[in-house]
């Protein structure tokens, strides 16, 4: 089983960026033999375990001996390391080649109690533990040691359950500051080792948000290694910071890297990971000419480089979201190499994914009389009070006030369908004495950072806003998720439901509607397989007004 062993070696040579380099330009080659051999494993496509394609945690090690010394498959220098023949490598280097055998695994690592687990380096467990992450999320410990081991991979949970530290671990334990190996400032030989590393974002808000995150972990002093590029920003001031400071990785949204792209300002060819956040937006028609550009250049070699394979891809590929219609998975098929679908409790090779069983929810694939799948429920925190109330439309910011008042809603966000409308709501609200303003994508950018400071702390109740916000906002005290307007699909609502009940939290959804759109909440209710309970307000008081009829869910 030569395959096998190949995908099992451990190279005793140093980690020189060249190596490294070599070694990813072969992964199309390895990656190629590592499904065939995951096929062995798993004839019938079942669910693969970590354990299933390489991993091993250090507490299953540490089992079998307290002498062992062998490092999880998953940590960052021998998953650089474990890539079989890498291409470009002299002989010399190939004679210290060294086989450690396959480790037996008994169990993986799907719910890691400790970051450690996931074979993270040192000094990167160090910064978590000071900003108080302690235990990875399910979708983390699934997503790091597979990103870890260099596939390129589809991350589908729920929203909230922490995704973005899922592809921000392992991206900041090879590149960057903090990396297992190598200085501050570059490779061995100090030498910069440019961009690195391309998230891109739908949204300002969500992309200024990725870089805080990443801010917190890298710490203060080595925050530079990160930098911003979303429109709206002054393009010369991010044009000159790129250059001064050298940053290992950036993040965007589409428009504007693409556009410091075309322009040369932001060199991206030899960039290792590219990761599309909130995947299926950034699929839309909107983006779609500044996303060509991006996948056809972040991390491809430009075709004027003689000794390079033209358009080859090196850069692994992470796509990101809570919502992954069957569009996504057809696309990450074609930009991929062989990629991994990864989720909570399993990872399966996106080869095995029908257009008839959706990875989540997908507009396409559910009729009106969908039958709840597993797969639909996944999108939502389980956590989650799903409500809606039936009333006039000129009454309909009296039941929000309402309903704020009887839950007593400290965080509450209330969304609508058209920008002009917030005004007139948020005017309403102040005028019966409880503050609110309005974020939509008309404001400026700093506007719109200003707003959202004073939710985040507190000195405004209500957040009345677009769809501008249903994705990625994390506002963890957000405890009430309030629809003035039906979202327009299921895809819609979960996002929208999803800025509430963050991170196991418990979150209330109240959908406000007139007669004549109650039949729309019950198909949204039967496409997500979730009750929506009817409900009214009175005496500052919620009252359940409908019996809740139980949905099945087939647990496939
Ligand atoms: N292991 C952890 N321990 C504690 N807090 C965590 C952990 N992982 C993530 N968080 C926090 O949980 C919050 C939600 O995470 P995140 O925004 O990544 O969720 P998400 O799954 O991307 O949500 P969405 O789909 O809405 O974008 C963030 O504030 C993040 O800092």
């Amino acid at each position: 089983m030569p395959t096998l062993i190949s995908t099992r070696f451990l190279l005793l040579v140093g980690e020189s960026l060249h190596l490294r380099r070599a070694l990813a330009t072969s992964r199309s080659v390895l990656l190629h033999t590592s499904v065939k051999c995951m096929s062995q494993v798993e004839p019938n496509h079942a669910s693969l375990t970590l354990s299933s394609i390489g991993f091993q945690t250090k507490t299953e090690a540490g089992n079998r001996s307290t002498s062992n010394k062998v490092k999880p498959f998953g940590s960052p220098s021998e998953n650089l390391k474990s890539k079989g023949k890498p291409f470009g490598i002299n002989e010399k280097k190939k004679k210290v080649v060294r086989v450690v055998e396959k480790q037996q695994i008994e169990f993986a690592p799907f719910a890691a109690k400790s970051f450690p687990e996931l074979g993270l380096p040192h000094v990167l467990i160090e910064r978590l533990e000071k900003e108080g992450f302690t235990v990875p999320t399910e979708v983390q410990s699934a997503a790091v040691p597979t990103i870890l081991n260099n596939r390129d991979v589809i991350i589908q949970s729920y929203t909230g359950s922490g995704k973005t530290l899922a592809y921000l671990l392992p991206i900041l334990s090879v590149v960057g500051p903090l990396r297992g190996k190598g200085d501050d400032d570059g490779d061995e030989n100090g030498k910069n080792l440019g961009i690195e590393a391309v998230i891109v974002a739908p949204s300002r808000e969500l992309g200024m948000q990725i870089v805080r995150e990443f801010e917190k972990v890298l710490g203060m002093d080595k925050k530079r290694a990160v930098q911003q590029l979303v429109g709206g920003a002054n393009r010369t001031r991010q044009e000159e910071a790129l250059k001064k400071n050298k940053p290992a990785i950036v993040v965007g949204t589409p428009g504007r890297i693409a556009e410091l792209s075309a322009s040369g300002k932001l060199r991206t060819h030899g960039c290792r990971y590219l990761v599309l956040d909130e995947v299926d937006e950034l699929l839309s028609f909107n983006f779609r000419e500044d996303m060509h550009r991006i996948l056809e250049h972040v991390g491809r070699k430009s075709s004027a480089d003689p000794n390079s394979n033209a358009g080859k891809s090196e850069r692994q590929l992470i796509m990101v979201s809570a919502t992954v219609p069957f569009s996504v998975v057809r696309a990450a098929r074609s930009w991929g190499c062989d990629p991994l679908l990864v989720q909570a409790k399993k990872i399966v090779p996106l080869e095995t994914v029908s257009p008839s069983e959706p990875v989540s929810l997908s507009r396409s694939s559910l009729p009106n009389s969908a039958v709840p799948s597993q797969a639909a429920v996944e999108s939502l925190p389980p956590a989650l009070k799903h409500y809606y109330c039936v009333t006039r439309l000129q009454h309909k910011v009296d039941v929000l006030r309402r309903c704020i008042h009887a839950l007593d809603a400290k965080f509450v966000i209330a969304f609508m369908n058209h920008t002009k409308q917030l005004k007139d709501v948020v005017f309403k609200l102040e005028a019966r004495g409880m503050k609110a303003v309005e974020l939509h994508g008309d404001l400026g950018k700093l506007a719109r950072s200003t707003t959202l400071k004073k939710f985040k702390n507190g000195e405004v109740r209500v957040l009345v806003t677009n769809e501008l916000s249903a994705r990625g906002l994390d506002v963890a005290e957000c405890d009430l998720v309030v629809n003035l307007d039906l979202p327009t699909d299921s895809i819609h609502y979960a996002h929208r439901a999803g800025r509430t009940g963050r991170l196991g939290r418990n979150g209330t959804v109240l959908t406000i509607c007139e007669e004549p759109e109650v039949f729309v909440v019950k198909k949204l209710k039967k496409q997500l397989g979730i009750p929506i309970t009817s409900c009214d307000f009175s005496e500052g008081k919620l009252l359940v007004t409908e019996e809740e009829e139980t949905v099945s869910t087939s647990s496939s």
